[in-house]
């Protein structure tokens, strides 16, 4: 079974019980560490430990648990209701665009940016201008394609979930779409970043159904992290 349950129906088994928090497991999760404790969530002490096989955990707070999962699968959890609110980078939600998360705070943490990249000596953004197609490497399919379709390109896209960096100088595409934050990667592989698509940071989101069923538990958790911010 591909489809996951309707959204209307989980939130509908969801309204009781403590919310759930969507947290990724990867690098973001360092620098969710102190927003959580200034927003007063105390974690299970094998939380943070990477050796714990643990996925769900209680928090300091009866009425909140934390769910660690993969940084694109916090989207996921959030928009069908299984966990009601969630951080993840705003990559994520521009690759998803999922109708039924609404992300109301700017978290400021895990900066970065997607950027068009291409081997050194390539031509750059203006080399493009006079292409219809290109093969384009990326963990972004959807951002990949909408970005070249604005300007009139059709954009091939190879999926990968990483190391998209290799994929020029083995012939798998011209061009990648990907993450960059100091450069080094695509420095160490003999790209240049050609074109910044968006600047990123990571956000907290809800699932606006939730928003709606359990207004005051998600309302409470909002103003708890709107003072961490200011804190
Ligand atoms: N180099 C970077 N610098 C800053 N933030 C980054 C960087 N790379 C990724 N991010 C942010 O962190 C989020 C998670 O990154 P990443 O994809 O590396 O996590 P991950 O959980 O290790 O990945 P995966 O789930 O594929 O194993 C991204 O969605 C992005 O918002
Ligand atoms: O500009 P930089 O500071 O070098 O950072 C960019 C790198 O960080 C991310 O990869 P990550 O380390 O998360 O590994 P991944 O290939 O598993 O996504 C991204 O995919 C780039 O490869």
């Amino acid at each position: 079974m591909d489809q996951p349950i309707s959204d209307k129906t989980l939130t509908a088994t969801n309204t009781a019980g403590p919310l759930v928090l969507a947290l990724p497991k990867g690098r973001i999760l360092n620098e969710v560490g102190p927003l959580l404790t200034r927003a007063g969530i105390g974690m299970a002490a094998d939380f943070h430990d990477g050796s714990s096989r643990r996925l769900r955990f209680e928090t300091s707070d009866p009425d909140l648990d934390v769910i660690r999962v993969r940084s694109f699968d916090v989207a996921t959890f959030v928009a069908f209701g299984a966990a009601q609110i969630g951080i993840c980078g705003a990559d994520v939600l521009m690759e998803f665009d999922y109708p039924e998360i609404y992300a109301p705070l700017d978290l400021g943490i895990g900066a970065c940016r997607v950027s068009v990249a291409e081997p050194v000596g390539g031509g750059g953004a203006r080399g493009m201008a006079r292409q219809s197609r290109v093969a384009v490497a990326s963990k972004y399919p959807n951002i990949a394609r909408r970005h070249f379709a604005a300007r009139g390109i059709q954009a091939e896209v190879v999926h990968l979930n990483g190391a998209m960096e290799l994929a020029p100088s083995l012939g798998l595409s011209r061009l990648i779409v990907d993450l960059v934050q100091t450069g080094s990667t695509l420095k160490a592989n003999g790209l240049v970043e050609t074109d910044v698509i968006a600047h990123i940071t990571s956000r907290l989101i809800v699932n606006r159904t939730a928003l709606k069923t359990r207004p005051e538990a998600i309302g409470d958790w909002l103003a708890r992290f709107r003072a961490a911010l200011a804190a």
